[in-house]
């Protein structure tokens, strides 16, 4: 008995000391590799596992910019066997990812995509000929001046987001409108699709999918999934494999998702019924030939995409920004007077007025300024050996730039609020009360990512949250909540966390400012 528990004690022995040997000898072979030349600074790690306990799962993005007062602006850390390097500064990602983008384009390979079926997403699509076609089909469809054409439509399901507003000012109900609002454009401007509720059939698939894509694939456990891909293969049942059977549902939900819209556009252009889409313009540029299965299935996927990607941050955008209105009274103030002097009081914002609202534009980049939807973006990965300052940068490693430390810790100006403060103010001269001539572009905002892989969202997006966050304000006030007994409910300001981050539930009335604001929304719904 003694006997045989010591040689299963040598055996293991005999195997750590193998892992090990294993371990030293590959890394010693990719030192010969490098030419000598030593990769980014970074916390030691351990055998194996690498660097996965030096990272705050919950907010890794904060441990990476403690690492710049260490290591400075670039970091080199392992996850089990995947070398990712961290980017530190807007500076390096610039340098790397927009000016180096041949070799920074590529994403690493997530298990998890395929095994919950949403490996057609272009934003998981490795750096290849089928994500050129999409990103042709997105460059076709929602490019900057295209999306002046979406302005109508924008303000109409604004309007219609003002009148559910109006009809249900519920302190528990503008969550769902806000979401209804950003599914209903999406779903709109891709498919043409005139969705009237959250019970709507497309609407619920595409979002039960985004959230369980959302809640099923954190880091942490694509990091394991990717050391041990054995675990894909795990029976349903298995203890702890439950991710397993939401992959099930994931690959049922994906396939919905991808045909149902499409087949709808195409039966509506085979009746003449159709309105304009993404889609239908897509099916009608190409004839009867350019359509092959690779094409319809490249245009099926990138306006799946369109909900996948665009869905979950728009909503974060809207969600923060009411927010930050329910915590700083004295800017609705401003912004009303600011829209009262351009507008008369007498009417809703439209696209021509943007010139005249610089206090608006200063909100909308103070919002993205102040918290980070997703504050690692996404991450790239290198597709070829590189050298950056001294340092080499291998083949396949993750780089992750840390949007957070590059827009929330960067040195202010000295007469400017503390980062963490919302202050709209801080993107206006105070003499003029313009926007800085540094400004640059929303749509150029690193929120929105970099290099070829940047946002192809940005351009509707920027048009969404401007007709919304004008529309709103222009009409509304956001207001504290009141509890049973008149006190104004409080909030906590704290974000969830993840891969993209949003506002934790909280409470707050929106009610109009005047019965003049009330019929203003009635005559834009035509009631
Ligand atoms: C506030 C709203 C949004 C934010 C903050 C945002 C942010 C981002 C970021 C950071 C990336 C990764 C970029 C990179 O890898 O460097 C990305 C990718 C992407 N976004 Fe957006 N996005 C938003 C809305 C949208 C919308 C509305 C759409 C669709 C119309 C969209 C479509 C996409 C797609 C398809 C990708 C993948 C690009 C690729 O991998 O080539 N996004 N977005």
């Amino acid at each position: 008995m003694l006997n045989d528990g010591l040689r299963w004690i040598d055996c293991a022995c005999a195997l750590v000391g193998a892992c090990l040997a294993y371990n030293w000898l590959s890394e010693k072979r990719k030192r010969r590799a490098r030419g000598g030349l030593p990769l980014p600074p970074g916390p030691r790690g351990l055998p194996f596992v690498g660097n996965i306990f030096d990272i705050d799962p919950g907010r890794p993005w904060e441990t990476y910019t403690e690492w710049t007062k260490q290591y400075g602006e670039i970091a080199y850390m392992k996850l089990f066997s995947q070398d990712v390097i961290v980017l530190n500064s807007e500076r390096v990602v610039r340098s790397l990812i927009d000016q180096r983008s041949a070799i920074y384009s590529d994403r690493p390979e997530v298990p998890t995509n395929k095994l919950f079926g949403a490996d057609f997403n272009t934003a998981f699509l490795p750096y290849d000929d089928e994500w050129k076609l999409h990103r042709k089909l997105f460059h076709n469809t929602l490019h900057a001046e295209t999306c002046i054409s979406y302005q109508p439509l924008i303000l109409q399901r604004v309007h219609i987001l003002l009148g559910d507003l109006l009809k249900n000012p519920g302190s528990a109900s503008f969550e769902p409108h806000l979401r209804m609002f950003t599914a209903s454009i999406i779903l709109a401007v891709t498919y043409g699709y005139q969705a009237v509720a959250w019970s709507d059939d497309l609407v619920q698939c595409a979002a039960k999918l985004v959230k369980l894509l959302i809640d099923a694939l954190p880091p942490h456990r694509a990091a394991v999934l990717g050391a041990f891909p054995i675990l894909t293969r795990l029976p349903t049942w298995f203890p702890g494999a439950g991710f397993l059977r939401d992959a099930v549902k994931g690959r049922e939900l994906a396939r919905h998702a991808l045909e149902d819209p499409f087949e709808y556009v195409k039966q509506q252009m085979a009746a003449g019924t159709a309105s304009r889409s993404m889609v239908s313009d897509l099916l009608t540029e190409v004839d009867e030939k350019q359509l092959t299965p690779e094409m319809e299935r490249a245009m099926k996927a990138m306006a799946s995409t369109v909900f996948l990607a665009g869905f979950d941050t728009s909503s974060s955008f809207m969600f923060t920004f009411i927010l930050a209105m329910r915590m700083h009274p004295d800017v609705q103030r401003r912004a009303q007077a600011e829209m009262d002097a351009v507008l008369g009081g007498g009417r809703l914002p439209t696209f021509e007025d943007r010139p005249s609202l610089p206090y608006i534009e200063a909100i909308i980049r103070e919002v993205l300024r102040w918290q980070i939807i997703l504050p690692l973006s996404l991450p790239h990965a290198t597709s070829s050996d590189d050298v950056f300052e001294g340092y080499f940068i291998p083949k396949g490693a993750m780089v992750l730039p840390n949007v957070w430390a590059m827009v929330r810790c960067v040195p202010l100006p000295p007469n400017q609020p503390p980062a963490d403060v919302f202050e709209p103010a801080r993107h206006l001269d105070p003499s003029t009360g313009q926007l800085l001539p540094e400004q640059n572009a929303i749509t150029g905002h690193p929120q929105f990512g970099f290099g070829r892989r940047v946002c192809p969202g940005r351009f509707l997006s920027e048009a969404t949250m401007w007709a919304a966050i004008a529309s709103i304000l222009a009409v509304f006030d956001v207001c504290p909540a009141l509890d049973g007994e008149g006190r104004e409910v409080p909030v906590s300001g704290e974000y969830s966390t993840g891969i993209s981050i949003r506002p934790l539930p909280f409470e707050c009335e929106i009610r109009p400012r005047s019965k003049k604001a009330e019929q203003i929304i009635l005559e834009a719904l035509d009631v």
